[in-house]
């Protein structure tokens, strides 16, 4: 018997992962040959200048757009030859999205806002467990507009991480909270992160909040140009900006 183990696979395999965008007589190259592979339960944070191509790179990992070239996995899933049927599936039983702005819908309470989403999925977790887990079980019954900004981020997060999805993509989930509310929701997507075991990949233009996570990836026009390993990830209390 042998005591090495076998290198963890990646849940995401990229190779030569490029995106260009056809504009007239204009081409934009959004991504330009990209390789990555993330690992389970991994928390990786995106960083980069604007228009490097991060939103570009989250996007075909959440099967939300098509590279124009390369290969994109998902476990044994291909995402470049999936057609539309196949890719919203893999986004409705595998990923969970958290964007700058929070999109509840205002008619529903945070309760139904979140239960909506146990429907659809597959192995749901319980709504309440849900939003227990970003803070929020005492404000079941109120309705979006009842709550403060980073409030509606954290019913945002339970919505997404309540399909228990894989993997949680989110794209600048604190670009529009103060530096007090924006450590709140990220203490909640760690929470995903370190309970539900749920892989993490974070696009953000603070760069303080890299010390929270296990690798950061630094594009550059359309490329990684960076890569950095934290040997210990800090707690939300523990990053300032
Ligand atoms: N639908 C589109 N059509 C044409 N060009 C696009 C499209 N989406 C993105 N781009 C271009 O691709 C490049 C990468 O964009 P992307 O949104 O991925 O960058 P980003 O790093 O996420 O930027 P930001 O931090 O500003 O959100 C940019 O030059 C952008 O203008």
């Amino acid at each position: 018997m042998s005591d090495v183990s076998p290198p963890p696979a990646p849940v995401f395999h990229a190779r030569g992962l490029s995106k260009t965008y056809v504009m007239g007589d204009v081409e934009v190259h959004a991504l330009r040959s990209v390789d990555l592979d993330i690992f389970e339960r991994e928390f990786v944070v995106l960083l980069g200048p604007s228009g490097s191509g991060k939103s570009t790179l989250l996007n075909i990992l959440g099967g939300l757009d098509a590279p124009t070239s390369g290969e994109a996995n998902w476990r044994d899933h291909n995402l470049v030859g999936a057609d539309d049927a196949e890719l919203t599936r893999y986004r409705r039983e595998h990923v969970g999205f958290v964007f700058q702005f929070y999109n509840l819908i205002p008619s529903l309470t945070v309760l139904e806002n979140v239960a909506l989403v146990t429907e659809i999925a597959s192995h749901p977790l319980n709504a309440r467990d849900a939003l227990a887990l970003v803070g929020l079980e005492h404000r079941l019954d109120h309705f979006p507009s009842q709550l403060s900004g980073g409030e509606q981020q954290r019913v945002a997060v339970a919505r997404a991480i309540v399909k228990s999805p894989d993997v949680l993509l989110c794209d600048e989930p604190t670009g529009a909270l103060d530096y007090e509310t924006g450590k709140v929701v990220l203490a909640a997507i760690v929470r995903a992160n370190q309970q539900l075991g749920t892989t993490t990949v974070i696009i953000t233009h603070n760069a303080a909040i890299s010390g929270m996570a296990d690798r950061v990836l630094r594009l550059g026009g359309g490329r990684i140009v960076g890569e950095e390993r934290n040997p210990r990830r800090l707690s939300p209390d523990e990053v300032h900006w």
